[in-house]
């Protein structure tokens, strides 16, 4: 089974769907290889406008890393490797000139929720949930979701999401700012479209001239700089006892 499918309209919209539901759409070097590719094919393809980036079946969207492949990444260097691959694939996704879209279908957890603060728009299944977990496994965010986030969102609540690691449900990541817009979980796909439709326009120079804007903003702060920081201070907390600990009562737990 392919770990992620690709598709594309005569509109523009490109779909990038994580296809490994029986993981719960847990990213591995695959899929963040996948990812990329589609990034740099939508940045060049003057056809493809929109990026919508969801997951497979009606469970998760995204569980962040996948936990049993990376669990073998000892060191502050192996996490740093893995952590920067991720990390500027989604400083790249973040600074795409053109809109980009999390279709959240389900539960959004740890690197989940990275890649989707990532995108310009999240939309969510009434029946999802988001949570930026790290703290729960004694590390931060690790591919420079707090720099995005901290952007994005109400100050108050984004260090809340990050500080409590705690699961929101849907409704509550909308009223903390984090979700656009709630879904019925039937129709998915359609209210996507229909958002879309709505609220962008399919004019590219209007939609790049606007992302450049917030680009520009972003990079006058650093913020890929500022991304790597917070990518290297995670790659520290990664090789503790207490991270090592909560990763091996996860994946022991699910024996
Ligand atoms: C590494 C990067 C780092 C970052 O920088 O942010 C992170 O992403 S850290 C956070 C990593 N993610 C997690 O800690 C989430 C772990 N998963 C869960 O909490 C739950 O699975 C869920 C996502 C809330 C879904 O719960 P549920 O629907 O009840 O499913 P199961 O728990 O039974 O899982 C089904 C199946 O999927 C496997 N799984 C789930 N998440 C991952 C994952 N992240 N990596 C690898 N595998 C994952 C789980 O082990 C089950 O597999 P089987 O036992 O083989 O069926």
């Amino acid at each position: 089974m392919e770990k992620f499918l690709v598709s594309r309209d005569k509109n523009g919209l490109v779909w990038f769907t994580i296809n490994r539901p029986e993981k719960r759409n847990a990213i591995d070097y695959d899929v963040m290889d996948g990812l990329a590719k589609i990034i740099n094919y939508v940045e060049e393809n003057d056809s493809d406008k929109i990026l919508i980036i969801t997951g497979a079946g009606n469970k998760a969207f995204c569980s962040g890393g996948d936990l049993n492949a990376f669990h073998s990444l000892l060191t502050q260097e192996d996490a740093y490797k893995m952590l920067s691959k991720m990390g500027g694939i989604l400083y790249k996704l973040l600074t795409l000139s053109k809109p980009t879209v999390a279709l959240l279908n389900g539960v959004a957890i740890g690197g989940g929720c990275e890649l989707a603060t990532a995108c310009d728009y999240r939309l969510g299944s009434t029946d999802g949930s988001v949570g930026f977990v790290q703290g729960r496994m004694g590390i931060t965010t690790g591919w420079g979701g707090a720099t995005m986030l901290l952007e994005k969102m109400p100050y108050e609540n984004a260090l809340q999401m990050l500080m409590s690691a705690e699961v929101f449900s849907a409704i509550d990541g909308y009223k903390k700012g984090f979700i656009h817009k709630v879904i019925g979980p039937d129709n998915l796909l359609g209210e996507c479209e229909q958002f879309i439709s709505k609220q962008i326009i399919h004019n590219i120079n209007v939609l790049t001239a606007y992302k450049n804007v917030a680009i520009r903003k972003w990079q006058e702060s650093n913020i890929k700089a500022r991304m790597f920081e917070e990518i290297e201070t995670c790659s520290h907390l990664w090789a503790t006892k207490e991270h090592h600990t909560a990763v091996k009562e996860f994946l022991e737990t699910k024996i």
